[in-house]
């Protein structure tokens, strides 16, 4: 460890003590209209009894082991003396849930609050429960979180555990962020496009308030893993901290050889370890996505059966699993029963899963990519860093000692990117670039740890103006349109559908499709049923494509009564379902608000579809050959099939124009969500970016023919 960095603590193995069970608290909101957050969210948080309902001594004896409890001391005297400070500690030594409350016990924040940031809500969440446990409060007085359609704070908040994302909206109405005393960045190592744009917001902030005497704004940017010297560079060469030591051990395997297929080879490690452990070590498989995961879980299951060893629950955990879903992970196991968790790496970082005694590590994420040339977004699946394959072995040793299991070699390990790649350099930027402006930030200039290319903040600007967001692109100014797309805290590009459905007649249904497009996969596909599952679909297929499927989907299952019972008969997934009828709800609350008026296209759905593209634009598709099955350009010249599980895949004739949701790139480029559209709608909708692919050459002339409609 470098010596010219101060070092906090001593090495601590100690074992949390098991303590005696003194008094049972509860965390539920008594009196839910008293705060200013979705009463849906916190009647999730009261559901979960597991989480709520914890010992207060064990609580105070598990603080107590804590690498951090230990330097408490020293480290608030770091944090009175400096404003800005980097704080580096072992995953699992407390950082997160200590830190906050050593400052809130001595009220260091004064009058202001404590805001801790997290990229993914699942940790705020947590986390938040967790604080309010050990500081004996109920979720949503002292202790609050704030997450996408959550929000569980109220006046008495001081300290609120939020998703990056939320904390970027907030500055948009108050780029000072005055009501924050104290700004932690957690998982500062993680660089995702809104955790850098955060370091710049409270970097400006904190200057600002300085030089307007205001209430002065303290930061601490915190990680296990980070790139040290880039941020003290950023950060003015401002104090870091180390804290010594971790809570508990956890030992490393790697495979001796290389795995083709790391799905087969987590299977076998998973009933290899269930086999020879015991039933109270609970174990953790990181994997890339929802399919691979259900995959997984129905394999799992069918083997269980026959298998020896403990009874197997097994839980995923994804993104797009309702919050209250995502909690069960958090449920306690009755004695002899083995939980097996399937995660994608939203439960790499900040989580604390309490018997996880095993990670299985397949080595492998899907990250999101922006071809800054072409503007093809990408999903691809590769494999992580060292850095988030530390934190993946970190989540091994929260509550005891732990093992994690690498399903890749030593050498292979050595070879990886030793940090995350910053999502800024590699994620389109339209949404952020849109927050920035309406910060009355300059996007261009706007001080950044690594700028992104530049022709990926002017691609980005253009396609702001070409959705109507900005006027100029080089001195870009918010239009009215713009500045109610920052009201939906959703991609600019599906703000717009829905900002344009009213003039298209389809807000109705334009609200049902960005919801149900705001979840992951309806369909249910098990393995075994496959072909009665695809038959199933067929009642909901339309000729027209993924999109009019979806709707008629969703629409069937509003009207369903017994809503769980009829998802099982018809092969679809309930939790997405649900998921995408809530947010339905919120984005229809925001609707309201802006004065639109809600009306349906009924049977016109080419109105729909028109709708969509005016918002989905750049995401069109040009058959090029059906030699071999169709093959299409995109309009960013990416060339790509129709994915086998669309409802596009087998129509004949191919249709020569189609609008895409997603460029999907597994073992080959896939045109996800596809529907069918007319090549003229594309002028008549975009007429900016056509003139753009006419100049290009990137789409076809017949797009400036006439229509027939
Ligand atoms: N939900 C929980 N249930 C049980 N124990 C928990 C929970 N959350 C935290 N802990 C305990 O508190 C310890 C510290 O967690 P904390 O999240 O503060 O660590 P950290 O240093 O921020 O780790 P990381 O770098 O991985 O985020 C954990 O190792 C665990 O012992």
């Amino acid at each position: 460890m470098d010596s010219k960095y101060a070092v906090l603590g001593k090495e601590n193995n100690k074992k949390n003590s098991n303590g005696i069970k003194v008094k049972r608290i509860k965390l539920c909101v008594e009196n839910p209209s008293k705060l200013n957050g979705n009463h849906v969210a916190i009647q999730q948080v009261a559901d979960q009894r597991d989480i709520k309902e914890t010992f207060v001594e064990d609580l105070r004896e598990t603080r107590k082991s804590l690498p951090v409890y230990a330097v408490r001391n020293r480290l608030l005297e770091e944090i009175k003396k400096n404003n800005t400070m980097i704080l580096i500690g072992e995953t699992g030594s407390g950082k997160t849930t200590q830190v906050p409350q050593l400052i809130h016990e001595q009220r260091l924040e004064g009058s202001g609050s404590i805001a801790v940031t997290q990229p993914r809500r699942v940790a705020a969440i947590t986390l938040a429960m967790r604080v309010a446990a050990e500081m004996n409060t109920e979720i949503g007085s002292i202790v609050g979180y704030c997450v996408r359609f959550e929000d569980v704070t109220s006046v008495r908040t001081k300290v609120k555990y939020l998703t990056d994302g939320m904390m970027l909206r907030e500055a948009v109405a108050d780029p000072l962020l005055k009501r924050y005393s104290f700004i932690i960045l957690d998982e500062a190592h993680e660089r995702t496009v809104n955790t850098d744009v955060l370091f710049g917001i409270v970097k400006l902030a904190q200057k600002e308030r300085n030089e307007k005497k205001l209430l002065p704004l303290k930061v601490i940017i915190m990680s296990a893993t980070m790139d040290v010297d880039s941020f003290k560079n950023y950060y003015d060469e401002c104090p870091v901290i180390y804290l010594e030591g971790r809570a508990h051990p956890v030992t490393i395997y790697h495979t001796k050889m290389k795995h083709e297929d790391y799905q087969y080879a987590a299977l076998c490690t998973i009933f290899q370890l269930h086999t020879t452990s015991p039933a109270n070590h609970d174990f953790l498989v990181f994997l890339t996505g929802q399919e691979e995961i259900e995959t997984l879980m129905s394999n799992i299951k069918q083997i269980a059966k026959e298998s020896s060893g403990p009874l197997i629950r097994v839980c995923p955990l994804y993104a797009g699993l309702p919050a209250a879903k995502q909690l069960q992970v958090w449920k306690k196991t009755p004695p002899g029963m083995r939980k097996i968790v399937l995660a994608t790496n939203i439960a790499e970082a900040s989580v604390t899963i309490p018997q996880i005694k095993c990670v299985i590590d397949t080595g492998f994420v899907k990250e999101r990519t922006w071809c800054t040339s072409t503007g093809a977004e990408r999903l691809r699946v590769g494999p992580c860093s060292q850095a988030a394959a530390w934190q993946r072995a970190g989540r091994a040793g929260r509550t005891a000692r732990g093992a994690a299991y690498r399903l890749y070699t030593e050498t292979d390990f050595g070879a990886r990117k030793p940090h995350n790649v910053p999502e800024i350099v590699r994620c389109p930027l339209a949404s952020t670039i849109l927050l920035l402006i309406a910060s009355g930030f300059e996007p261009l200039t706007f001080p950044l740890i690594d700028p992104p290319p530049e022709e990926s903040v002017k691609a980005s600007l253009l396609l702001l103006k070409e959705l109507g967001a900005i006027e100029n692109e080089a001195n870009p100014k918010l239009t009215v349109l713009g500045k109610k797309m920052t009201a939906f805290p959703i991609d600019p590009k599906y703000a717009k559908i829905l900002l344009s459905a009213p003039e298209f007649d389809c807000l109705d249904e334009a609200l049902s499709l960005v919801a149900v497009l705001s979840s992951e996969n309806v369909f249910h596909m098990p393995i075994h049923k496959r072909e009665e599952a695809l038959k199933v679909k067929q009642k909901f297929v339309s000729t027209l494509g993924d999109h009019i499927t979806l709707l008629n989907v969703f629409k069937a299952f509003c009207k369903a009564p017994l809503k769980k019972q009829w998802c099982k008969e018809n092969y679809l997934n309930h939790k997405n379902l649900s998921y995408a009828f809530d947010v339905r709800q919120q984005l229809l609350a925001i609707c309201q608000r802006l004065n639109m008026t809600v009306t349906s296209c009924g049977a016109a759905l080419d109105q729909l579809l028109k709708c969509l593209l005016s918002g989905l634009f750049t995401n069109c598709a040009w058959l090029r050959s059906v030699v071999g099955g169709a093959r299409y350009a995109t309009g960013s010249g990416a060339a790509a099939g129709l994915h086998p599980a669309g409802v596009l895949h087998s129509l004949r004739p191919a249709p020569p124009a189609l609008l895409y949701t997603e460029l999907l790139h597994t073992r080959r480029p896939y045109l996800v969500t596809v529907s069918v559209i007319q090549p003229q709608w594309l002028h008549q909708v975009a007429p900016d970016y056509a003139r753009r692919c006419r100049a290009t050459r990137t789409c076809p002339e017949s797009i400036f023919k006439p229509t027939d409609t």
